[in-house]
């Protein structure tokens, strides 16, 4: 049962009493959301920690946020659009809703080459979080849902606000209408088909936030087959797909068949910094379409155009100019970076005797501390270290047992890191 909001509460909590309350009736599904988002929630912690040690260094380790610098040739490219807009030549206003074509284009022809996607089925957004709502938006409330477990938390969370999710069980941690895949070392961090109830919607992200897992080839022909007899769509988010170094697939559509079950959300964050930018991308299929035959895309393009107004023109101009040659060989020595700060992470830990998962294909990694409360281990390694991290129970009770360590900082910082984990584990 959800905390009813009375004026005990508002008595007992740090909300101050209300002079005036509306007569409007609270949406019952956010009553139904568990605690914030995880991430502002490890912020809060983070504040908390530095409230009580004041001159500790802090090492953030926790939310995936990039550090590096991005290129001045992407940088250069953003600068200059901005500066052509104090021109009459080069002002411009509202652009298509869908995104730039030449970017557009870019994207399929650099991430989607021979798989058969046109730039016309890519539609540029301010980022995958903002596409996942909006394609929750698509979808409805009346959709049945299955993620990996554990799993980034914007896909239940969103599930929970539009209504999908059902009841959340205490007893469990889980919500009712949600099909959790159980995801862990023991399976390959795939889950039984076999025994997974059918669902309209499957989100499954790969490289997989938080355990770092890349599902093979062979997971992902089971995943296509598997909602091709279903009649599903999976959501598949393919944000940290510029981290896969050996041959798992990149992208979706790489498997047969996928254009008629998959959309695919991915992002410029990760492999191009720009977290702070805001640029992301979906590819809707025309092939897609629901079961009266109603393409999924005309769908999607009238969300896009009627609840967004297009990514911002200059980040467009730097998303371009990422993709070019140079941009990208110079994104690709920052990805590197990262995924050398991964390998340290991984080496120490396993050099701590504990059994960890990721840091490969990802720059995550994956710890586990069998027995243990994640958010107790999340606060001891706090305590002890001034190390943040964020416990696995955030992304799913799958995650219990469990934290992850983002790969995402200064060399430095990763290395101290390390060192101070080595002494006090
Ligand atoms: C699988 C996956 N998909 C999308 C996103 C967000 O992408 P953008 O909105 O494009 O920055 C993320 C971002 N994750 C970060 C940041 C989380 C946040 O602050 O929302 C994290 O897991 O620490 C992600 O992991």
């Amino acid at each position: 049962a959800t905390v009813p909001f009375t004026m005990d509460f508002f008595l007992s909590s740090r909300w101050p009493v209300p002079r005036h309350c509306t007569e409007v009736s609270r949406n019952v599904n956010m009553e139904s959301l568990q605690s914030g988002y995880l991430f502002p929630e490890i912020s809060m912690r983070e504040s908390e920690h530095i409230r009580k040690h004041p001159d500790a260094r802090l090492i953030r380790l926790g939310i995936g946020d990039t550090t590096q610098p991005i290129p001045d040739i992407i940088t250069s490219a953003m600068a200059e659009h901005a500066f052509a807009l104090s021109t009459v030549k080069g002002y411009k206003g509202y652009g298509a809703e869908q995104g730039n074509m030449a970017l557009r284009t870019a994207i399929a022809d650099k991430f989607y080459k021979d798989m058969g996607i046109e730039g016309d089925e890519i539609f540029i957004s301010d980022g995958a979080q903002s596409d996942i709502s909006r394609l929750q938006m698509l979808l409805g409330s009346n959709v049945t849902v299955a993620v990996q477990d554990p799993s980034f938390p914007a896909y239940i969370d969103t599930s929970v606000i539009v209504g999908q999710a059902g009841k959340f069980l205490k007893e469990t941690g889980k919500y009712r209408n949600i099909v959790y895949m159980n995801c862990r070392p023991e399976n390959n961090f795939f889950p039984d088909l076999s025994t997974t109830s059918r669902t309209d919607i499957i989100f499954f992200c790969s490289p997989n936030n938080p355990t770092g897992h890349a599902a093979t080839w062979q997971q992902l022909k089971k995943l296509v087959e598997f909602a091709k007899a279903n009649g599903s769509i999976i959501v598949y988010d393919s944000a940290y797909a510029a981290y896969i170094t050996d041959p798992s697939p990149r992208s979706i559509y790489e498997i047969p068949g996928a254009r008629e079950v998959a959309i695919e959300i991915s992002s410029f964050s990760k492999f191009a910094g720009f977290t702070g930018v805001r640029l992301g991308w979906t590819v809707v299929p025309e092939e897609l379409r629901y079961s009266n035959g109603y393409p999924v895309i005309k769908d999607f393009n009238r969300i896009v155009c009627t609840c967004f107004n297009g990514a911002s023109n200059i980040v467009q101009a730097g998303g371009l100019a990422c993709l070019s040659p140079d941009g990208f060989q110079a994104l690709r020595t920052v990805i590197d970076y990262y995924k050398e700060n991964a390998k340290i992470i991984v080496d120490a830990f396993q050099s701590l005797g504990l059994k960890v998962n990721g840091g490969k294909n990802a720059p995550y990694v994956w710890v586990q501390f069998p027995g243990s409360s994640s958010w107790d281990v999340f606060a001891e390694i706090l305590e002890k270290t001034h190390i943040l991290t964020i416990p696995g129970s955030g992304f799913g009770p799958g995650g219990n047992e469990h934290i992850r360590v983002s790969a995402f900082g200064h060399r430095e910082y990763i290395s101290e890191a390390c060192r101070r984990l080595k002494n006090f584990l």
